[in-house]
């Protein structure tokens, strides 16, 4: 009798588990689309809401629908005082995507609803939790300087309302159109690795909340999400542009990671990078500060470094990660920022997959010792 070993595609590489009307990269044109529309159109004409909507409901909305979605994201954003207070009995150590992670899951033990998978029940989640995140982020963010949260403005979008809830005033225009385009580039990307999650937790008919703490919980690893801290990190490590090279010579004969490079999709660059890239120079010229001009040169000397050492190509999480220092939030931050955003892929993929569910269960190939007997002294 013979046996065939069965093909091994380890981390699921190039593995097809299912089918997706939310995004596509499209391999020819290097492009990615949400819903059909390219990124680069919706970042250039549209709000983080109108996305959001978009990827939820499969078109963007008229100005009615649109004018209904922000009142209801606006009036959903406050926190009940047990949840504020749950979150500031958190250690002031603890990361803020625990902090996130923990909200989430609070948030499903205290929704009656939470067992309801139907898709209404799921959209009316999705807003809450799309609303109340950045609540929970900006509150850390102020924690973490010994600060009091300042409640959401609900005069104020998305975008700039985070801004009011971290700092207690608003940066310039420019500023909140680049923090607006970094959250429409992270809201969705088909099957990554925390979406995946989330479709595997909703794949056993659990509920949202659980899907999305676990989904927080894929993302905050730096080969994934993470890398947008570990990209500053890395850069406040190397300091100056004139040693990029010498650091990624070194880094490399380590055999380091160089956090923010490379992609499991894109061999030859991430689409989301040049206008994500465009929008990080924008900021530099418009700080007009000697600082950012610095962390700018050496930002660009490690991109063409690692282009020319590796031909690996930086991803969303390179350019993002200094544009976020330029913001003025903490490092810690980032990776909430893409919470904040990506919980709309996240969410529609949830849904879409208990349109047409099936539970998600791989197999494995086992390698481990041959049957045998416990032995006297375990008897
Ligand atoms: C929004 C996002 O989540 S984007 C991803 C963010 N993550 C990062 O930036 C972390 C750094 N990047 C990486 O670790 C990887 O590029 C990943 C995990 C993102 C994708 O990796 P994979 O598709 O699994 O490719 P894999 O890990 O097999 O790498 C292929 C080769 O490129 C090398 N490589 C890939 N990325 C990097 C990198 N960032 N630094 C150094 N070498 C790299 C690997 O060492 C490997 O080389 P080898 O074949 O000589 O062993
Ligand atoms: O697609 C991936 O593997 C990672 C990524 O870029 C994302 O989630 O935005």
């Amino acid at each position: 009798m013979t046996t065939t070993t069965p093909e091994i595609h380890r981390g699921l590489a190039g593995v097809v588990v299912d089918t997706t009307a939310i995004s596509t990269v499209i391999q020819e044109t290097n492009s990615l689309t949400y819903r059909g529309y390219a990124v680069q159109d919706l970042a250039a004409h549209c709000s983080f809401e109108e996305v959001a909507y978009l990827l939820w409901y499969g078109e963007l909305p008229d100005t009615q629908q649109l004018h209904e979605f922000r009142a209801r994201e606006r009036a959903l954003r406050p926190l009940d005082r047990t949840t504020a207070e749950l979150l500031a009995r958190l250690p002031e150590t603890c990361h803020p995507m625990d902090v996130l992670r923990t909200a989430v899951s609070f948030f499903g033990s205290e929704d009656p609803t939470e067992d309801d998978g139907s898709t209404a029940a799921n959209h009316a989640k999705s807003l809450a939790l799309l609303a109340k995140l950045p609540v929970v982020a900006a509150a850390d963010h102020r924690r973490r300087q010994g600060l009091a949260p300042i409640q959401p403005d609900p005069s104020l979008g998305y975008a700039e309302n985070f801004f009011h809830m971290c700092f207690g005033a608003l940066p310039s225009p420019e500023v909140v159109r680049c923090f607006e385009i970094s959250l429409i580039l992270y809201a969705e990307h088909s099957f990554n690795a925390s979406t995946f999650t989330a479709r595997v937790v909703t794949s056993t008919l659990s509920d949202l909340y659980s899907a999305v703490t676990a989904a927080i919980g894929a993302l905050k690893g730096p080969l994934h999400g993470g890398a947008n801290e570990a990209v500053m990190h890395m850069l406040n490590e190397i300091g100056d542009p004139q040693w990029a090279e010498k650091w990624l010579d070194e880094a490399l004969a380590d055999k380091r990671r160089i956090m923010g490079f490379g992609h499991r999709v894109y061999k030859h660059g991430d689409s989301r990078v040049p206008i994500m890239q465009e929008a990080t120079d924008l900021l530099v010229t418009s700080a007009d500060d000697a600082d950012a001009a610095r962390l700018a040169a050496l930002h660009s000397a490690l991109r063409h470094a690692m282009l020319s050492r590796k031909g690996i190509h930086p991803n969303l999480d390179y350019p993002a990660g200094l544009a976020y220092h330029l913001m003025g939030f903490d490092i810690p931050t980032f990776t909430p920022l893409f919470v904040m955003s990506r919980i709309t892929g996240w969410t529609a993929h949830i849904t879409e997959q208990l349109e047409h569910n099936s539970l998600i269960r791989p197999l494995g190939v086992y390698n481990g010792p041959g049957q045998r007997a416990v032995p006297a002294h375990a008897r």
